[in-house]
């Protein structure tokens, strides 16, 4: 059992996998299909990622494009739901990401309203704190227009000012500093390191290797899909820069070559080794322990907390039921015999009874 005061934020075990359909059509088709599902390539975006975050902790998240850092900061920040393994984040968590959470089609002025009640604030409280973030934002009339007419640095001033004075415990920046002018950074950097001095907990995903070494306590490397090393953030830091240097120096094909490798791995991870291998270390920590149990304690906590995003052959087969059986009362409704009727001579639903409003039936009556 954890010690509740050790962490305010805990990933284990967590792993991301999307299926790579390649049309909208075919989504929706394995989506419907009952038997065999037509085998569509399964990308693991995470796979098996686990850290915990001190409170009143600055973790930095780097790594390279595609590496997994803004889909393990929208895990954490509940935005999208894990495939395996538990996040337990204690304290309200806001999310500054560009655009992040904002609605295209709200003004500025609705967003904030919006997002404020989502974070649980009531009217009058977010009438008090209104100016504030309209200061904060300093977008000017632009708060009157949708968001989708936003640049994304208007976007990201919108999102920071929101997110920092709904006074979340937990906050989540995914390259929100990167967009702004340097006025705007510079504001964000201040407020940023109030938030550090009240002690709450940040998690930093940046590319801006200088930003990171001023605001984090620690650092985590994400590397195409797993954690590649998590520690003090100068030598972090150096390790992640020593690797993109080796990088930059290889040719363009080898550069290709070992994206392609990377990619492929992240294809061919079996979920179920990765399952038994957490056990196998299990039991080798706790040799006393009864190998089954162990077994079973590893499975709850891979799946124990999670939804599963896919519908199991028996929902499936249901959805099927409920679907022709509306379209069977349709048929039934729009042929205007009686439900006995049909049922007794399914025929009759094709034959429709012709009605006083048909032309020809009004002649008949006369
Ligand atoms: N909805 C999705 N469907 C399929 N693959 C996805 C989806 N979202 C993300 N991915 C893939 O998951 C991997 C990780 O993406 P993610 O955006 O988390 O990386 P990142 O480290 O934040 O990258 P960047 O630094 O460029 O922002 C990428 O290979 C990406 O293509």
């Amino acid at each position: 059992m954890d010690n509740a005061v050790d962490y305010k934020i805990k990933v284990e075990n967590v792993t991301k996998e999307y299926e790579l359909f390649k049309t909208q059509s075919e989504k929706l088709r394995s989506f419907f299909a009952l038997g065999h599902r037509h085998e569509v390539p399964h990308f693991w975006s995470l796979m098996g990622i686990s850290f915990k975050v001190k409170p009143g902790e600055t973790l930095g998240l780097i790594g390279v494009n595609g590496s997994g850092k803004s889909t393990l900061s929208n895990i954490i920040s509940g935005v999208i739901p894990q495939t395996t393994g538990q996040v337990d984040v204690r304290g309200d968590t806001s999310i500054i990401a560009i655009g992040a959470g904002l609605r295209g089609n709200l003004t500025g002025i609705e967003n904030i309203r919006l997002k404020a009640l989502m974070q649980g604030l009531t009217n009058s409280e977010i009438d008090a704190i209104m100016t504030d973030i309209v200061n904060f934002a300093d977008i000017g009339d632009f708060l009157y227009q949708p968001v989708k007419s936003y640049s994304s640095g208007m976007k990201s001033r919108l999102g920071f000012a929101i997110a920092v004075h709904v006074n979340p415990d937990v906050i989540i920046i995914d390259e929100a500093l990167s967009v702004g002018d340097d006025t705007f950074y510079q504001k964000c950097v201040a407020k940023i390191n109030e938030f550090k001095e009240e002690g709450k907990t940040i998690v930093f995903v940046s590319h801006n290797m200088k930003q990171v070494k001023i605001l984090c306590d620690r650092v985590a490397w994400i590397h195409y899909g797993t954690l590649k090393e998590i520690g003090e953030t100068q030598s972090v830091v150096d390790d992640y820069q020593e690797f993109t240097k080796w990088f930059k120096g290889q040719s363009k094909k080898d550069k290709k070559a070992f994206q392609r490798q990377m990619k492929d791995d992240q294809k061919s991870f079996s979920i179920d080794n990765y399952e038994k291998q957490v056990a196998e270390e299990r039991e080798a920590a706790n040799p006393e322990e009864n190998p089954q149990a162990i077994t079973a304690a590893v499975h709850k906590d891979f799946y124990g907390s999670v939804l599963s995003e896919k519908m199991s052959v028996a929902n499936r087969i249901l959805t099927w039921v409920v679907l022709f059986a509306f379209l069977f009362l349709c048929g039934v409704n729009i042929s205007g015999h009686s439900m006995s009727d049909v049922v007794a001579h399914p025929s009759q639903m094709f034959h429709v009874v012709k009605t006083l409003h048909d032309p020809n039936a009004t002649k008949s009556v006369k």
